[in-house]
């Protein structure tokens, strides 16, 4: 397999993070390139000491050295300051993850890894994107593409119904959604990418305690039973379950995939859990694409004290699913 990683924020810890995975991954009969900038690339290996050899490439395509890293270069920073917002750092970041997926829509490449971007710095930078999620979606007309989250370790999968969204809005927005037609694609997205025939899907609650037979709101009466009812017949879909005690309890590891209603109440517990190993996965695209579970550690970049182990785990990953879905074309219809 062919992997590009998109450098992410380069004043973040991703350049690092991608220096130390290669570090792990060099030899594993695997190819691997960085698409963002070399003197970036440079600057964190001189910095860190990290003893991997760099190549410039002027094409995805050009030979290169064995054993050494390519980069190909998007553009390259006048200044590399670790840990600071910066409009440039932000404009590097989506360009490079743009021209990394780019790779991947024509072939080039087999799936995408990308390191973390600030979502203050490509703001700076002008995009009103709310991280890789919607920027791949709006790519590759994918409107609703799904945030999925993924523990290696202990075999945890989080997915999010809403994902960057204020938390005001939740509710109108699980209101608002195709809740059945999401379900269904993660169920085809479980099957094709993760090789799980007919996956176990625990619904969580939106109010406290599942607000316990409406004492509490409402959109469990409403929304959440009624869907899982509708989909009784054809996937296996429980809840809604009271949020609270679901993983203290460890009931998630009777499924396969956990639905969060937002953001913090899948990814607190999965953080919590998997925070070293856990790996972010984009499901729906036509194209592979996975993350660490982290982001820019802006406090720590440069010093060479990040893990690189979500980002080793990511890219394991990546390579998992683009061989799933190679199998998956290759059955018969
Ligand atoms: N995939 C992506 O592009 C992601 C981007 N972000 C963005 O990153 C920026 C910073 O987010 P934060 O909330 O501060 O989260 P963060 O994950 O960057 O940092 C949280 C804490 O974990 C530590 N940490 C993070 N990664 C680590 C590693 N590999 N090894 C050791 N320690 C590590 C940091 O030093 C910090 O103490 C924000 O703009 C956020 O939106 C956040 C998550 C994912
Ligand atoms: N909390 C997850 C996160 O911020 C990463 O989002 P994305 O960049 O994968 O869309």
């Amino acid at each position: 397999m062919r992997i590009v990683w998109s450098i992410g924020d380069p004043h973040g810890i991703g350049p690092e993070i991608i220096l130390k995975s290669f570090l792990k991954l060099e030899g594993s009969g695997h190819s691997f390139l960085v698409a963002g900038s070399y003197r970036v690339m440079e600057y964190y290996r001189n910095a860190l000491d990290l003893p991997v050899e760099l190549e410039l490439i002027e094409s995805a395509t050009a030979p290169v050295r064995h054993g050494a890293l390519p980069v190909l270069s998007i553009a390259e920073p006048e200044n590399i300051t670790p840990g600071t917002l910066s409009a440039e750092a932000g404009k590097l970041a989506l360009e490079s993850l743009h021209a990394a997926a780019e790779l991947c829509r024509e072939g080039v490449c087999d799936a995408l890894v990308t390191a973390p971007i600030n979502k203050e710095s490509i703001a700076l930078a002008g995009s009103d994107e709310k991280g890789h999620t919607g920027f791949l979606g709006k790519m590759f007309g994918v409107p609703s593409p799904t945030m999925m989250f993924y523990d290696p370790v202990t075999e945890l999968r989080v997915a999010l119904a809403t994902i960057h969204e204020p938390l005001e809005q939740v509710p109108a927005l699980i209101r608002k959604m195709d809740l059945d037609a999401f379900l269904s694609a993660l169920t085809s997205s479980l099957k094709t990418d993760f090789a799980i025939a007919t996956p176990r899907i625990a619904l969580l609650g939106l109010n406290p305690h599942a607000s316990d037979g409406g004492v509490m709101g409402c959109e469990e009466q409403e929304i959440i039973r009624p869907c899982i009812e509708r989909l009784s017949d054809r996937l296996q879909v429980e809840g809604p379950f009271p949020a609270d005690g679901f993983f203290g309890s460890k009931m998630y590891q009777n499924y396969d995939i956990v639905v969060a209603m937002y953001h913090d109440q899948g990814l607190l517990p999965f953080k919590v859990l998997a925070f070293d190993t856990g790996v972010n996965v984009t499901l729906g695209l036509p194209i592979v694409r996975t993350s660490p579970d982290h982001g820019t550690g802006f406090t720590i970049a440069g010093k060479g004290i990040a893990s690189e182990r979500s980002c080793y785990e990511a890219t394991l990953l990546a390579i998992t699913i683009a061989r799933n879905r190679i199998k998956q074309t290759e059955l018969p219809s």
